[in-house]
Parts: C-alpha cells; sequence; structure tokens
C-alpha cells in the first residue's frame, strides 16, 4: 500500500493555496466537476510531489468547525524559523511557537491543526520564538 493524500474541505480554495504556497506546496493539479458543484485542489512541496494535500471546495460550502477526531498534518521543514518568520509576516498566526527550535502549530484559514518539524535535530533557542506564548486554544 501506498500514501496518496489527505482530503481536508475548504471554505475558499485561494486563501488555503497562499497558505500551503507560504509553506512551499505548489498546485500539482485539480479537477473540477460541474454536476456536483465541487472542486479538488492538489497540492505537495517540489520534490515530494507523492506526499498530497487534497483541498476540496463545495461550491457555497463554508464554515467547517473542526471534528476533534481530526488532529493534523505534519512537514519537515528545513529552518523552523525561518519558516515561522514567513508565516507570520503573511499575517498567519503562530498558534504554537518553535520554543524549542523543533516543533510548530498553525491553522489553515479553515481552521485545520499544520505541524511544522524542523528537519534533523533542534535548533538553538532564539528569540523572538524562545520566549513566545501559544495564541489561541493551544
Ligand atoms: C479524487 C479522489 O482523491 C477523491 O477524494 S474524490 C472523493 C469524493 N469527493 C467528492 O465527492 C468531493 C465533493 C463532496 N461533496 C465532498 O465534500 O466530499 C468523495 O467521495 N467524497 C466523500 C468523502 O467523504 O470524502
Ligand atoms: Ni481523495
Amino acid at each position: 500500500m501506498k500514501y496518496l493524500h489527505t482530503m481536508i474541505r475548504v471554505s475558499d480554495p485561494d486563501e488555503t493555496i497562499r497558505f500551503f504556497n507560504l509553506l512551499g506546496l505548489r498546485e500539482i493539479r485539480r479537477m473540477e466537476n460541474e454536476a456536483g458543484r465541487f472542486t479538488l485542489i492538489f497540492l505537495a512541496a517540489p520534490g515530494d510531489e507523492s506526499a498530497q494535500i487534497e483541498l476540496t471546495h463545495n461550491c457555497g460550502e463554508t464554515g467547517y468547525a473542526g471534528g476533534r477526531n481530526f488532529g493534523h498534518v505534519a512537514y519537515a521543514v528545513e529552518n523552523i524559523y525561518e519558516s515561522c518568520q514567513r508565516l507570520a509576516d503573511a499575517g498567519v498566526t503562530i498558534n504554537r511557537p518553535p520554543r524549542d527550535g523543533n516543533m510548530a502549530f498553525v491553522r489553515t484559514p479553515d481552521g485545520i491543526s499544520v505541524e511544522l518539524l524542523q528537519m534533523g535535530p533542534a535548533l538553538p533557542p532564539a528569540e523572538p520564538w524562545a520566549s513566545a506564548p501559544n495564541i489561541g486554544s493551544w
């Protein structure tokens, strides 16, 4: 068996694509279904195209409230501080800052939790992250 993708339903596909673009993912294909009034958009990191996230947008459907049964999707990043700074500069809330130089959590525009993990060993503590508080329900 081979892992293919995780699917999340999204209220605003363009806003969600912009979010994942900040993480370095790029759209690799999309499927419009006129009859079903939905669009599927697949994104992956260049060089890691086999690990995809599928965005499902149902026309006119918004206001998703996250089910407790879904946890998060996780990505390994080259530099957790640079990734979080890029997200923060773009207005994304860093809900669980990388105080330990290793792990951070953010959320997609619909509130899906995304874990960011430092590739390899944790980085040394660095401000502003070392003393940054959790934000929101974390
Ligand atoms: C292409 C393949 O990866 C799919 O996931 S298609 C699965 C299919 N999706 C839809 O019908 C999208 C619109 C639907 N209204 C929805 O919101 O899912 C499907 O069977 N979805 C049902 C599901 O529970 O995933
Ligand atoms: Ni699917």
